[in-house]
């Protein structure tokens, strides 16, 4: 494969009741998704069910917090030892060759709600984004369960405690500020420097102004081009790891776009980063010795600690 799959998720997707999906249903899905994450790592979802209403409101309200006074922003900027809160441009390098990544972001956890926020209305969308993602993920769990010939409560159960202090999944909205001139930026500098992901999935949310890319094996960088009402959904390391290099987490980045009228307008995404239970121990479901067995928490911290902030 070398161009990322459109998949199309209707008959397992949020507009479908857990009931009316049955076992060949998810299997057939499961043997498409299957073929894009051991090859590509990537696809696209369409009809995932997810309230486009929903999506829209926080593209709006992110957008309108982080173009709010930065004396504003700091208000709600992310405390130590936590990951919920704002996090200032150029606070983070994803790729330690590049300078500072030219974005900022706002993460919201449930477990790590401190109930300071710019607005409740923003509250209460990143909230019910939360829920609407979370129960993606769910179907999402099941049918990897199944590809990967396991139990299909398998994942779920690993899982189940999404939104709960021992879960570190994070709905994260992302913004990319628009570059005026060249000379802002410095040399190498782009918008989100090469990495994958750390997780078990990442379901991704961009609007149509592009700079996403995807280092697609044996063919090298590749445009993920807005498909609009689509997610990108995406294999973390966390997963390449349990499956023991089966499922390929794919290294990605996002470049500022060469054209004149981009170059002056922002980006946005959301990133909905799917983590199982701290406790879960990551052994290679092969049943080989590939990796060290350790837990999720630990995997996602020894991740953490390599990125620089
Ligand atoms: O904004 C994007 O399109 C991708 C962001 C990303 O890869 C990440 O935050 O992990
Ligand atoms: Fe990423």
């Amino acid at each position: 494969m070398d161009s990322i799959p459109v998949i199309d998720m209707e008959k397992v997707g949020l507009l479908r009741s857990e009931a009316e999906i049955d076992v060949t249903t998810l299997k057939d899905i499961s043997d498409e998704i299957k073929k894009a994450f051991t090859s590509v790592g990537f696809c696209y979802m369409k009809n995932h069910g997810i309230s486009k209403t929903l999506i829209e409101s926080l593209f709006r309200a992110s957008r309108d917090f982080f173009e709010s006074p930065t004396e504003e922003k700091q208000k709600y900027r992310r405390l130590q030892d936590s990951y919920f809160g704002w996090m200032s441009p150029e606070s983070e390098i994803l790729n330690p060759k590049r300078p500072n990544d030219l974005k900022e972001s706002f993460n919201y956890l449930p477990s790590q709600d401190t109930n300071v926020w710019p607005s409740k209305r923003f509250q209460k969308i990143n909230q019910d984004m939360y829920k609407q993602c979370s129960a993606f993920a769910f179907r999402l769990m099941d049918i990897l369960s199944i590809g990967l010939g396991l139990e299909k409560a398998h994942f779920k159960e690993c899982h189940q405690d999404i939104g709960n202090p021992n879960n570190q999944t994070a709905l994260r909205s992302l913004y990319y500020l628009p570059i005026e001139t060249e000379s802002e930026i410095k040399p190498g500098q782009i918008r989100c420097g090469e990495h994958t992901d750390y997780g078990t999935i990442t379901m991704l949310f961009q609007d149509d102004i592009g700079g996403l890319e995807v280092n697609i094996n044996g063919v090298g960088y590749v445009p993920a081009t807005p498909i609009p009402d689509t997610i990108v959904v995406n294999i973390g390391s966390l997963m390449q790891r349990w499956t023991s290099d089966h499922l390929i987490a794919t290294a990605h980045r996002v470049l500022i776009p060469e054209a004149e009228l981009k170059l002056r307008q922002p980006r946005q995404s959301v990133a909905f980063f799917i983590q199982p239970n701290n406790e879960t121990m990551i052994t290679c479901l092969d049943g080989s010795d590939k990796y060290t067995p350790m837990t999720s928490r630990q995997y996602l911290d020894m991740r953490i600690n390599e990125t620089v902030y």
